[in-house]
């Protein structure tokens, strides 16, 4: 099969209308998967894809169609890619890139989007070698050059995004890029987004404005610097996605996903500092939820049947939108009539070069399906689309930021109003409550011994954490100094506990700076243990850097011999360290509402092992903390027990504070002085006995020290069930 193989091939399809702008037909593919082995294989569905075609035969139909192009099973991840690669050489001058995945259930949408399953694939005949399969995983990692089978479009683009950018780099170093990822989930006709907690999933709303567009308010978009972490972000999110057996595949995707990159270019070289301009493109990568008839012979239960009525919604609009957009005639376009259709109204319709992979089974079973899709991808090359790049002055940007600033507080001032507020007694009440603050804070000082106090109980609490820490780490390090660097090593290995894990490496990178230890080290910066200590996937520690400290910054992946891969290596121990070390976190943006944008701190796994060790750690600190709180309350009870005491001892008179006092014999100066050497006696050795006149027994004051001691040693009970706990 030929591939359109050059941008000139490329260029006869586009006619310029102005300048920059160009026209262009959405493009559609066809790609026909292989028969899987549980399919009976049958010879109705054909592809010629040296003349673009495909070829329905049996005894009912015989159809046959021209697209852009048609890819028969033969044809593999690459080559199907190598089509897509002309088009991306625009993405950095601010053109946008949509590809969608369009097809029945089981078609292989997933596959050529994201790529092989290799989950599925391990139990595969022809997969079943556990060493080939982490062979073709670390392929899939490093190099997406050297793999033909099984890399999907998605980790391509990127990786193709990312080579681009280091020839722009190279040809012009003043050159600003940056490039942010996000990955949204329409689930039930709801929008999530995959790179948050999907525990806690929190349906997000589409808005549109001028500057960006359609866009959806609160999406995390992770600024990213390299191939390794957009690949790290698309992994997690594709964990976080909605599967489900079904009759026809095994792992089917209940949602449709999209996968967005947006980069953005400054040219910041001083010739251009007047004009600067921002080039900002948007990519979007789908694989849509794959179309299923509701069979009436199949058990559903309502959660599936739902799935299916949404799903099916969704795509009969897509569908509807496609018809009104390339018929004649002047049809009202629905794309609000779904959340798939608002998200992609840009890309079907507006400045957006747009493909669209139509997945058909060879199955005939399939068939009406198939015929389905064809009709729909019929129908979508005949739409033209009109496109420019996104290109705008710098300076204008401000300006449109900061009149975005003021119409949103002009908006508060108005809602304010509205709801009967004067913006005046805000102020007033503010200026109020900093008195009242500053007034307490006075009161606050007189009080000092009993600050002190809590200064001292601060100081406990702190003592408390630090035990805990150490007790923490007594009770789980388990490694053993006489062991030699390849023991610690295969230990780590094959330890299930994930923080002995940690501990490990933590020695490691603590230890003897000597290279006592050999560590595998690829192209990437990327760690590998060896393949004899592992024993599942999560031993396969293939840790990553983050753009932050830019630890991998010499990653170059247009660079292949590995002679000179090997300058790019640093020392293993320097790497782990870089992983080890707070570094995984990435900028982060998110979209607000009237398009603000927040910036925040993002955290990017490191590997399934890693995410897991998080959420453990998260959960100790939530316990600890508890526990910290429960003592920090007995602690308080105290102080305020205190604090009530040396009130009274300053106000004797006080009838209010305690009738206990009315038959203190001695004086109050006797007593505020006891009172005081107590406090200070607390301060330096806490247990020195408080020495005083006749009836030491009944003094009141003794009664509440002698409770004071007693919840002191209360406390320091719970302590230590605390840290036996742990
Ligand atoms: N080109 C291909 N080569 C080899 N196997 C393929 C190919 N395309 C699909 N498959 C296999 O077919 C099965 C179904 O593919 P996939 O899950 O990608 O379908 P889908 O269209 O995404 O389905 P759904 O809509 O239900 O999610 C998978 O086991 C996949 O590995």
């Amino acid at each position: 099969m030929k591939s359109l193989n050059n941008t000139s091939q490329k260029q006869d399809q586009l006619t310029a209308n102005s300048q920059n702008e160009k026209k262009q037909n959405i493009q559609v593919y066809i790609r026909l998967r292989p028969f899987l082995p549980h399919e009976e294989q049958e010879d109705v569905v054909e592809i010629k894809s040296e003349e673009k075609k495909i070829l329905i035969k049996d005894s009912l139909h015989l159809m046959e169609s021209k697209f852009d192009q048609a890819f028969d099973p033969s044809q593999n991840q690459k080559q199907v890619f190598e089509n897509f690669k002309p088009y991306l050489q625009d993405i950095l001058d601010g053109y946008n890139f949509t590809v969608f995945a369009y097809g029945q259930t089981g078609s292989g949408k997933t596959h050529t989007m994201f790529g092989a399953d290799w989950e599925y694939m391990s139990g595969h005949q022809a997969y079943t070698g556990r060493d080939l399969r982490v062979q073709h995983q670390s392929t899939f990692f490093e190099s997406l050059e050297s793999d033909h089978n099984f890399a999907g479009i998605i980790p391509r683009t990127i990786y193709e995004v990312f080579r681009q950018i280091t020839l722009k780099r190279e040809q012009n170093p003043h050159m600003q890029i940056s490039v942010y990822v996000s990955f949204i989930q329409i689930y039930n006709e709801k929008i999530y987004d995959l790179l948050q907690d999907n525990q806690k999933p929190v349906a997000l709303a589409i808005h549109e404005n001028k500057q960006s567009g359609m866009y959806v308010e609160g999406l995390s978009e992770y600024q990213v610097a390299h191939y390794y972490d957009s690949l790290q972000l698309m992994r997690r999110g594709e964990k976080n996605r909605a599967i489900r057996t079904t009759q026809m595949n095994v792992k089917s995707s209940r949602s449709h996903t999209i996968f967005q990159l947006q980069i953005e270019r400054i040219d910041d070289s001083e010739y251009q500092k007047e004009k600067k301009k921002i080039k900002r493109s948007k990519i979007n990568l789908c694989d849509l939820a794959g179309s299923e008839k509701i069979n009436k012979n199949e058990v559903m239960g309502g959660e599936h049947f739902n799935e299916l009525r949404s799903i099916n919604l969704s795509l009969t609009t897509l569908g509807k939108v496609i018809h009104s957009l390339s018929s004649n005639q002047k049809l009202p376009i629905p794309y609000r009539e779904s959340k798939l259709t608002r998200i992609l109204q840009d890309s079907l319709s507006g400045n957006c070069q747009t493909f669209i992979i139509a997945n058909i089974s060879p199955c005939s079973n399939s068939l009406e399906e198939t015929l389905s899709t064809l009709k729909f991808a019929e129908r979508a090359q005949h739409i033209t689309l009109k496109i420019k790049p996104n290109e705008i002055n710098a300076s204008d940007f401000q300006i449109v930021q900061k009149l975005q600033r003021e119409i949103n507080y002009l908006k508060d001032l108005l809602h304010m109003k509205k709801k009967g507020i004067n913006p005046n007694d805000i102020h007033q009440r503010l200026l109020k409550l900093q008195e009242e603050n500053e007034r307490l804070k006075k009161t606050h000082i007189s009080i000092n011994e009993v600050e002190k106090l809590i200064q001292e109980n601060r100081q406990m609490k702190l003592e408390i954490t630090k035990i805990q820490q150490n007790t923490v780490q007594s009770m789980r390090g388990i490694f053993d100094d006489s062991k030699t660097d390849k023991d610690t090593l295969k230990t780590l290995a094959e330890s299930k506990n994930l923080l002995d894990q940690e501990i490990l490496l933590n020695k490691i990178n603590q230890g003897d700076q000597s290279d006592h230890f050999f560590l595998n080290t690829n192209s990437s910066n990327q760690i590998i243990l060896p393949p004899i200590q592992m024993n599942s996937n999560d031993n396969i520690k293939i840790l990553f850097g983050t753009s932050q400290e830019k630890p991998f910054s010499s990653y170059n992946p247009s660079v292949n011999s590995s002679s000179q891969r090997g300058t790019f290596i640093n020392s293993g121990k320097q790497m782990m360290r870089n992983v080890l070390d707070k570094k995984t976190e990435l900028p982060m943006r998110i979209r607000g509402k009237n398009n603000e944008i927040k910036n925040e701190k993002g955290f990017l796994e490191m590997s399934n092992a890693e995410s897991v060790r998080m959420e453990q750690k998260r959960k100790e600190k939530i316990r600890i903390l508890e526990r910290l709180n429960d003592l920090e309350r007995i602690q308080k009870h105290n102080q305020d027990k205190l604090k009530r005491e040396l009130r009274l001892l300053e106000n004797p008179n006080d009838s209010e504070n305690n009738d206990n006092y009315k038959s203190v014999s001695t004086s109050s100066t006797t007593n505020i002085v006891k009172a005081s050497s107590f406090h200070t006696n607390r301060l330096t050795q806490q247990n020195t006995p408080l020495r005083s006149s006749s009836n030491q027994l009944n003094n009141p004051i003794n009664k509440q020290l002698k409770k004071y001691e007693s919840n002191e040693s209360k406390i320091k009970m719970l302590e230590k069930r605390f840290l036996q706990n742990l």
